[in-house]
């Protein structure tokens, strides 16, 4: 809560010694609100454009007493602070926050094609080039992220956004997971509290009930086998369902689905979260699979997105 001074003088004026440039904290009343864009189970993300400079923003709005409520506040503090530390063309930006009495509002970078689930339910798959592609930008972002000590802990299609250049973004980072690093400075590499979506959580998630940076590498694998198939690899017909085949390993690669991307899935795919390839930090061996290849990972954030194109 901000205190607002108020006194019964006004203070003496200070000769102005330096032109200090003071960035004034925006409210609501500087942005013009428009459509709702999508809503989480805490809040609502609008479109939003700042009146001072005609851009175009996202605004997350959250609902003060609703967070208090339901004990959310702690979430609420690890998303902001999380995206404040991060800053990369792969991961949705936080420009600045602000408040009222009844809300929060964080803004944000507009991603303006939405999210990538919507891409992959109109074509129903991407074809190789694509995932190819889409699967690169989202593995440079999960290993910046985890370059600066985040798990996700949540990555999945919906929270998969893609901008004008049709680029991906990762976003929703309410769940995210800072390793905190212990007294001696190595990273504590587990994070201990359940979170995550059925169909994209990780065997250890449902186990140990601990994330490790491995869960993300589990995710992709999910999100890989979900470009090219259009479905995710475990799907039962309710969670539990779900749960048992993950735990069981339990899913087939459909007709079609292109050989190397299913050495490269089979490898990420795996229980043992040291097992899977790129795991401990080893991203390198990930990049240097065969599926990658021809991928330049230096042009990756510079090059223009391939058409979409179905894989039929
Ligand atoms: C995943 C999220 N959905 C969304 N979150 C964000 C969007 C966004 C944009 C569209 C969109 C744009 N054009 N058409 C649709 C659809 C859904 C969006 C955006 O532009 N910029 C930042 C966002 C989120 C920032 C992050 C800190 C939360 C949920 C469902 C949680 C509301």
């Amino acid at each position: 809560n901000e205190s607002t001074s108020s006194s019964s003088q006004a203070p003496a004026p200070v000769a102005q010694t330096s032109t200090a440039v003071s960035v004034r904290k925006r409210t609501l009343a500087d942005y013009k609100l428009g459509r709702t864009l999508g809503e989480g189970s805490y809040s609502t993300v609008v479109a939003a454009v700042d009146l001072s400079n005609k851009r175009d923003y996202a605004i997350k709005v959250l609902d003060k007493r609703h967070i208090i409520r339901e004990k959310k506040v702690k979430y609420v503090n690890i998303e902001k602070n999380t995206l404040y530390r991060l800053d990369h063309p792969g991961v949705v930006k936080l420009y600045s926050t602000f408040q009222d009495s009844s809300s929060l509002y964080y803004v944000l970078e507009l991603c303006q094609n939405g999210e990538l689930l919507t891409f992959i339910k109109k074509l129903g798959s991407f074809d190789e080039n694509c995932t190819r592609f889409y699967a690169a930008q989202i593995l440079t972002a999960i290993e910046y992220v985890h370059s600066r000590g985040i798990i996700h802990r949540d990555l999945k299609p919906e929270n998969i956004l893609l901008d004008h250049r049709m680029y991906a973004k990762l976003t929703d980072f309410g769940t995210a997971k800072m390793l905190e690093s212990s007294e001696d400075g190595t990273e504590s590499d587990r994070a201990n509290s359940f979170v995550g979506t059925a169909e994209y959580v990780s065997p250890e998630l449902l186990t140990e009930k601990a994330a490790c940076k491995s869960s993300d590498l589990w995710a992709l694998g999910c999100i890989i086998y979900q470009l090219l198939a259009g479905r995710p690899p475990f799907k039962g017909s309710n969670e539990y369902q779900t749960f048992q085949k993950i735990v069981k390993l339990e899913y087939i690669f459909p007709p079609g689905f292109p050989k190397v991307a299913m050495d490269l899935v089979s490898r990420l795919l795996v229980h043992d979260p040291n097992e899977r390839l790129g795991a401990n930090n080893n991203i390198d061996q990930l990049k240097e699979h065969p599926f990658f290849e021809g991928v330049q990972w230096s042009e990756l954030w510079n090059m223009p997105a391939p058409k979409l194109m179905p894989y039929l």
